[in-house]
């Protein structure tokens, strides 16, 4: 028997105004342990996704369940779902609101009625996994962007979801933010959080994902990431271009001493070919790694591009 994906979304419309559709006919499947980043245009529909799937809007038409069972935007159907999949909006002032980081952090699990001793420990545990137990007792007003953002997912994290959406969670840190960001979803997903985010920089998810979620046009399609993100036209009806990534592994599995290597930063591309030139070394200790054909060569420690 195949068994449900974590969360499916079927025939699923949506709009703000009657005569404006954002969404129509979405189906999407998110497996459970899946890496999937979820790309398109400014005003494609991403957010609007995000919301449907996590209960903050309810569909015009079709539907949405999670491990099989619809969703209910009843009280206790919301409640429910709040403990299987968690939103990170994109600006963590629309999600912070407690005066200082660990009741903001500490509001879902003491809404859900945990004894103290769970709450705490959640609390802990999330504000580790996100770097910031030692501004527990700042207020959060007084944090900067990127301090704020990782509060907003240590918030999440701390309801323990199996599905964590971030809404373009890289946008604004940088470059050092990202990568240590990305780590951090990295053990999120090693611990068994299936995660799903919306990016911009299709870089970015051709090392992160497994698979790419393109939305434009109001539809979505799913493809696998090292195909997806080097299929020019899809991209382009998303307003991106390729990622550099794919083209250029393609391109090495054609050097028989190349064959199988997986660089995915410049740096690291650039030692290869040092490497490979007339009177170089052999390729080897470059950093890059050869794909051995289990299609897990995008891992957590990435190095900076
Ligand atoms: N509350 C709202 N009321 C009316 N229209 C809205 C509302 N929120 C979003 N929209 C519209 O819905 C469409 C999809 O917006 P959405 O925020 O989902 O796109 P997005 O893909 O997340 O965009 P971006 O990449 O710019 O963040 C846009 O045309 C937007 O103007």
């Amino acid at each position: 028997m195949v068994s449900a994906p974590l969360l499916e979304f079927v025939g699923v419309g949506f709009a703000y105004q009657p005569k404006h559709p954002v969404l129509t006919g979405v189906t999407l499947r998110i497996e459970a342990g899946q890496r999937l980043a979820v790309v398109g245009p400014n005003g494609g529909g991403k957010t609007t996704l995000f919301r449907l799937a996590a209960g903050a809007l309810r569909p015009a038409s079709g539907q949405i369940a999670v491990t099989g069972s619809p969703v209910r935007h009843s009280r206790a159907g919301l409640r429910a779902l709040r403990q299987q999949v968690q939103l990170v909006l994109q600006d963590p002032d629309d999600q912070l609101f407690s005066a200082n980081v660990w009741q903001d952090v500490s509001f879902g699990p003491v809404n859900l009625g945990l004894p103290a001793e769970q709450v705490r420990r959640r609390c802990d545990a999330a504000l580790a996994a996100l770097g910031v137990s030692a501004i527990a007792d700042r207020p959060t007003h007084l944090l900067s962007y990127g301090q704020r953002k990782r509060v907003a997912i240590a918030g999440a994290v701390a309801m323990r979801p199996r599905l964590l959406i971030l809404d373009e969670p890289t946008a604004g840190l940088d470059p050092a933010g990202v990568e240590t960001l990305l780590q951090t979803l990295h053990d999120l997903h090693a611990a068994g959080t299936t995660v799903v985010l919306s990016t911009h920089d299709v870089d970015l998810a051709f090392r992160w994902a497994d698979a790419v979620a393109v939305v434009s046009g109001g539809g979505v399609r799913t493809v696998p990431t090292a195909d997806g993100l080097a299929d020019g036209p899809l991209l382009a009806a998303a307003h991106l271009a390729p990622a550099w990534a794919p083209l250029v592994h393609r391109l090495l599995d054609r050097i028989p001493d190349l064959a199988g290597t997986r660089p995915h930063a410049a740096a690291e591309l650039a030692a290869l070919l040092d490497n490979t030139a007339p009177g170089g070394r052999p390729p080897q200790g470059t950093g890059a790694h050869r794909d051995h054909g289990n299609g897990d060569d995008a891992c957590g420690a990435v190095a900076a591009p």
